[in-house]
């Protein structure tokens, strides 16, 4: 159901039959920023994976998880675009502001994703390719069609999305699963409540004006700052999991357990705000800091992964 009507974003990018969007237009349609630390982790899931890639072959792979991953964020703008014009964070996207028409977004949503898809069962394999498929169908489709205006716990389920990235890397190598894909998968889906909630706590009039159902508006401020906490207190060990099961090396493993410290420790601030705090800065430090954590779980876990492979014999 729509929050407001959109009918006027119809014939929003030709005016006297000249296009208005210009390529940043499109290239915003990805979600470059959010796309960004996806590439990096799906990196780190590739290069950790047991087993030799040609690295062209290993470039063609990742590139393809960014094509799906901009498919996918190009297809939640497109859906998106009613609540997305209601909300001052989000009103300035190319389809509500109206430099790109909702079908034009849709047609280059699904194109690249077929691209992407194709490109990768073509060049690397068909298993990896089928479970990027089923990334982009989750996001786009479970999250932000079935999940994000009906339930609370949309970012919990559908935040599985965004944590597959570093599973389909690992695919790109093996052609399957393994345990230790999963717990990467494992960190960044229980990183995103905390990630997600401590923004909708600040941002809580632009979900509330919007209609979707967030949590700090549907349980209130207090349930989300104790799941907040809750969540941040099982992400912290699991973060240190790769170092604890041999994966991964001390440094990663010392890295981890400091940040995840610090992670706690803003949680807990987060957690102790008194009602009715406006500026809310805990959340919005935790919030700041948890991009910073995955960034630099993932870059240690990557580098880490690179010196393995670059001092063995075969290395890539
Ligand atoms: C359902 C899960 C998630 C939700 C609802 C969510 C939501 C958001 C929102 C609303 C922002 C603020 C963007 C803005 O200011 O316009 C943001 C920022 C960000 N998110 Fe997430 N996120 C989720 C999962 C992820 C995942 C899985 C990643 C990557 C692994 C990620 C990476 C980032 C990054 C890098 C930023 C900062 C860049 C920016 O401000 O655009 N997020 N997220
Ligand atoms: C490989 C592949 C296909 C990966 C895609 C998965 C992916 C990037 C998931 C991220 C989830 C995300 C950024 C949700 C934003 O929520 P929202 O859409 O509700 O945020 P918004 O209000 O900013 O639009």
């Amino acid at each position: 159901m729509s929050a407001v009507d959109i009918t006027h974003l119809d014939a929003a990018d030709t005016r006297g039959g000249i296009s208005l969007a210009e390529p940043g237009d499109f290239f915003a349609l990805l979600k470059p920023r959010v796309m960004s630390l996806v590439v990096l982790t799906a990196i780190t899931g590739l290069v950790l994976a047991p087993g030799a890639i040609n690295p062209m072959l290993g470039f063609i792979a990742i590139l393809s998880i960014a094509l799906g991953a901009g498919a996918s964020g190009a297809l939640n703008m497109w859906y998106d675009a009613d609540i997305d014009a209601v909300m001052t964070r989000t009103a300035t996207r190319p389809v509500p502001a109206g430099r790109i028409a909702p079908e034009t977004a849709l047609a280059f949503g699904l194109a690249m994703s077929l691209l992407s898809v194709c490109t990768l069962g073509l060049a690397v394999n068909w298993f990896a390719a089928a479970f990027l498929a089923f990334t982009i169908f989750f996001y786009a489709v479970v999250y932000t069609m079935l999940l994000k205006r009906w339930t609370p716990q949309n970012i919990v389920i559908g935040g599985a999305a965004g944590a597959f990235p570093p599973m389909i890397g690992w695919a790109c190598v093996t052609g399957g699963l393994s345990m230790e894909s999963f717990v990467l998968f494992l960190i960044i889906f229980l990183w995103t409540p905390p990630h997600f909630w401590a923004l909708a706590m600040f941002k809580m009039k632009d979900y509330g004006a919007a209609g979707v159902p967030m949590l700090p508006n549907v349980s209130g401020e207090a349930t989300t700052r104790f799941q907040i906490l809750a969540y941040s207190l099982v992400l912290v060990p699991v973060g240190v999991l790769p170092y604890v099961l041999g994966f991964a090396g001390p440094v990663y493993g010392a890295a981890a357990a400091l940040l995840g410290a610090y992670f706690v420790w803003l949680a807990f601030k987060t957690y102790r705000m008194a009602d009715g705090d406006e500026k809310m800065l805990p959340a919005k430090r935790l919030f700041g800091f948890s991009i910073l954590y995955l960034f630099a779980l993932f870059g240690i876990l990557l580098v880490e992964g690179v010196v393995a492979r670059l001092t063995m014999v075969g290395g890539f």
